[in-house]
């Protein structure tokens, strides 16, 4: 199989630069029409993906929205990944996952080997074990043609506290993870394999992407306040490696398979016209 990032930059040249996330809060399965329950969460994940699965570039289901109903919820998790990827997008499950590295590699196994029910394209990692914790993740996904999303700046406020803090040798926290991704992908075309996660919402917070060599997730678009045009600020010149990313702007369209095609189809018209020039 190919790298994920050669499928990464098939699937947005093919469908436009749009990550898609999966977010059955209680608040959308009400606005539906739909009771907060299994039945629910299964009637919602099958209209997202009539809806948007082989039509979207990448979706992204929020695990914490299917674990909540405990291994009924996963089932339903498990089935939504594998129609998706089947039907041509890429699947990035967002589970932040992140411990030692002994426990590190069990996540890689669950969530990248094709073998286990619940693989996916990549997965989101948090790197505050260290990154070197992460070890068995990045070689996972190596060996799987899979890709990795290490958080880095968050799109939530809290989040600066903590990733602006500086390292010993005087970098910030999130620099140190931004060099560590560039560090792994150097040499790799036509991306590499490691992502980051920098959130729509940050701002210019001075830091260094444009050597990143891999896709940038930008969370946060639509409802947490990112739009197409404050993408520009908060990446510069590393623009064409971003994935905006919307969820409940996009979701909230629904129940209306069509009406979720459009608004989809809306939000990556705005953003490819800035990514795209
Ligand atoms: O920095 C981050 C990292 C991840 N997320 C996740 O993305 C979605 C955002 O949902 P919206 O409805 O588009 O606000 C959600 O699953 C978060 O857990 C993030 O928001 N910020």
């Amino acid at each position: 199989m190919e790298s994920f990032g050669t499928r990464l930059r098939a699937a947005t040249d093919r469908l436009g630069p749009l990550c898609v996330g999966v977010d059955p809060h209680p608040g959308l399965l009400a606005a539906w029409g739909l009771p907060d329950s299994v039945e629910g969460l299964a009637s919602f994940s099958e209209t997202v993906v009539a809806a948007l699965a082989g039509r979207v570039a990448v979706v992204k289901p929020q695990s914490a929205f299917y674990e909540q109903y405990g291994s009924r919820g996963i089932a339903i998790l498990e089935s939504t990944v594998a129609q998706c990827r089947a039907a041509g997008s890429l699947v990035l499950l967002d589970v932040k996952r992140g411990d030692i590295g002994s426990t590190v590699r069990a996540y890689a196994a669950a969530y990248l080997d094709p073998a286990r029910p619940l693989a996916a394209d990549a997965l989101t990692v948090a790197p505050y074990l260290g990154t070197g914790a992460l070890e068995p993740v990045f070689a996972a996904a190596h060996a799987h043609s899979a890709g990795v999303f290490v958080l880095a700046l968050t799109s939530n406020p809290e989040g600066a506290s903590v990733q602006h803090a500086r390292t010993a040798d005087g970098r910030t926290v999130a620099q140190a993870v931004i060099d560590d991704a560039a560090r792994r992908n150097a040499g790799a075309t036509p991306l590499g394999d490691v992502g980051l996660v920098i959130g729509a919402t940050i701002g210019d917070t001075g830091h260094t992407l444009t050597n990143v060599n891999g896709p940038l997730l930008a969370p946060g678009m639509g409802a947490q306040g990112g739009t197409a045009a404050g993408l520009r600020a908060v990446f510069g010149d590393a623009l064409p490696a971003v994935l905006p990313s919307y969820s409940r702007q996009v979701l909230g369209a629904g129940p209306s398979v069509a009406a979720l095609r459009a608004a989809a189809e809306s939000v990556r018209d705005d953003c490819a016209a800035v990514l795209r020039g």
